[in-house]
């Protein structure tokens, strides 16, 4: 079990006139190698779960056990959880600070105190890993990127800390269509390559239906749903009531299925509908044809 969260609860400014309750009662347990969704509305409790997940937060009430390790009671070891599990948050290219991509990547390993080798090659081996070639992108100033470039140089920077887990707040926010496509197809290596734990926060059915194994509904600071995509999709009246579409594929998929056709319950992108459907139109031929 790589995190498990007993009983969580969790208020900010306990006990002040500004009480909130952000998290009530979250049971989960996460294992090595998955890969996670995290979905709901703004304003459900999303950030404040994660961040329990490398103990930025502690819990109110209950616990956070990472690698069996208990965020309340063991404060010595948090450094080395925030190290093994990376969190990229929210727009991360507003905390690049240096004048070089280099250096900034090369911030977190330095701060490990490795040798200058080991900081190179890890620095290497981040940027490549993001698609951003170290020779070219090491001298330039990451102001001077394009935004989902910065936001690439951002996750190399948390790469280069060789976390075992990847955590992703809104990793596709504001980006154009080719920016989001881009780091959705990062998240994904990342996962199938590097073999790394990922948890993907987003708001976007569509990108964690065709990547997440596994999805979180979210509302009200409560767990709602939980299970596989193809599952929590075939509660769609309830997705909706908390503000939550379903991917348009699935739903077409659903009224090919209630017509007869025979359509598998886990296409959710348009380029597998499309080619689904040009193997049931070209068999619907055949079949005509014979
Ligand atoms: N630092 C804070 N102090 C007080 N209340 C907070 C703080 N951070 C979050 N909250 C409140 O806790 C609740 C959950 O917020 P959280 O940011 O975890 O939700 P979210 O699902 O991540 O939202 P979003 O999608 O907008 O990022 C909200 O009511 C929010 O206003």
């Amino acid at each position: 079990m790589l995190i498990k969260a007993k009983n969580l609860n969790h208020i900010y400014s306990q006990g002040t006139p500004m009480e909130q309750k952000a998290l009530s009662n979250v049971n989960l347990e996460i294992d090595s190698g998955e890969f996670i969704g995290i979905i709901g509305h703004t304003g459900s409790g999303k950030s404040t779960l994660i961040q329990h997940f490398n103990a930025l937060l502690l819990p109110t009430d209950g616990e956070v056990l990472v690698k069996g390790i208990d965020t309340k009671k063991n404060k010595k070891q948090l450094h080395k959880i925030r190290q093994q599990v990376g969190l990229v948050f929210q727009y991360p290219e507003h905390q690049l600070f240096e004048e070089t991509v280099g250096e900034d990547v090369a911030f977190g390993p330095k701060n490990l105190g490795l040798s200058e080798e080991e900081v190179e090659e890890r620095t290497k081996a981040a940027l490549e890993v993001v698609n951003l070639s170290y020779e070219d992108y090491k001298e330039h100033s990451p102001f001077e990127l394009s935004g989902g470039q910065m936001r690439r140089v951002a996750i190399a920077g948390v790469l280069a800390m060789k976390p075992d887990v990847l955590i992703l707040d809104e990793p596709t926010a504001g980006l154009d269509p080719q920016g989001r496509r881009e780091i959705l197809e990062q998240v994904s290596s990342f996962h199938k390559e590097l073999g790394l734990t990922i948890i993907l926060v987003t708001h976007s059915m569509d990108d964690v239906a065709k990547l997440a194994e596994r999805l979180l509904v979210m509302h009200g600071g409560e767990i709602k749903l939980e299970g596989p995509p193809e599952q929590i999709f075939n509660y769609s009246d309830y997705l909706k009531e908390l503000g939550l579409g379903v991917p348009e594929v699935s739903t077409l998929m659903k009224q090919l299925q209630k017509q007869g056709w025979d359509v598998p319950n886990n296409v959710f992108s348009v380029e597998q509908a499309h080619e689904l459907l040009l193997s049931l139109v070209k068999r619907k031929w055949d079949g005509n044809n014979v």
